[in-house]
């Protein structure tokens, strides 16, 4: 994935959403129809179509959604939006995120199942790519928290129990979904793929020091 594509103002978040589902498909992450990614742009939402392969998405296919109206123009194809939308929208508004990330990573649906309600875990040195929530990094001796809420047998039941973490984790930029996956946000599509690809990381560390028994 270029520089370019990550650039706000040097490419269109179509091709940003779909450059990224491509690189997020080789770590296993968005397989099978799984997961997705809307990102805001003044009062639009660009939301990755539903049911379809997320690594084989045209940018042409991207959902151009209209966040005042609530309208959306169909994607190349008659496509609908993400079923994950009302999920994307509540923490564009809520949290100010521009950009969510939405996978279904093994790692996350193993420690959305070990971990009761919040993964956390502390001095390792990537923990120093999260934010704290105050403009800062947090440091490595600080602990990183993750609420973990119950899944649904639909993304928009979801939602209330979003809304309720939105509210107890205002600083937070990333909710597990029980034996589901995971969401990420951040103030532009760079940053959530630095905070998606720091979490995964951190994940896993957890996991594998739980079977080393450390
Ligand atoms: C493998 S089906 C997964 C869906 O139910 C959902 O959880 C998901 O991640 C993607 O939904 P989609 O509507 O295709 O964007
Ligand atoms: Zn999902």
């Amino acid at each position: 994935m270029s520089k370019r594509e990550l650039h706000p103002t040097m490419s269109h978040p179509s091709e940003t959403i779909c450059s990224m589902c491509r690189l997020f498909y080789v770590n296993k992450w968005v397989l099978g129809t799984g997961g997705g990614i809307g990102i805001k742009q003044d009062h639009f939402a660009y939301i990755s179509p539903s049911g379809i392969e997320k690594e084989l998405m045209e940018p042409e296919q991207i959902i151009k959604y209209d966040i005042q109206t609530d309208t959306y123009e169909s994607g190349a194809g008659g496509l609908k939006p993400s079923a994950c939308t009302p999920l994307f929208l509540e923490l564009f508004k809520a949290l100010g995120a521009s950009c969510v990330i939405h996978t279904h990573s093994i790692n996350a649906v193993l420690c959305s199942a070990i971990y009761e309600n919040e993964f956390n875990i502390t001095d390792v040195e990537q923990i120093k790519a999260m934010p704290k929530g105050d403009g800062t990094n947090l440091r490595n001796v600080d602990t990183l928290r993750i609420p973990i809420i119950d899944n649904a047998p639909e993304e928009q039941d979801l939602m209330p129990a979003l809304e309720k973490m939105t509210k107890e984790y205002p600083n937070a930029c990333a909710v597990l979904v029980k034996r589901h996956g995971l969401f990420v946000w951040g103030p532009t599509p760079k940053k959530a793929k630095i905070y998606i690809e720091s979490i995964d990381y951190l994940l896993e560390v957890a996991l594998k020091l739980r079977q080393l028994g450390i």
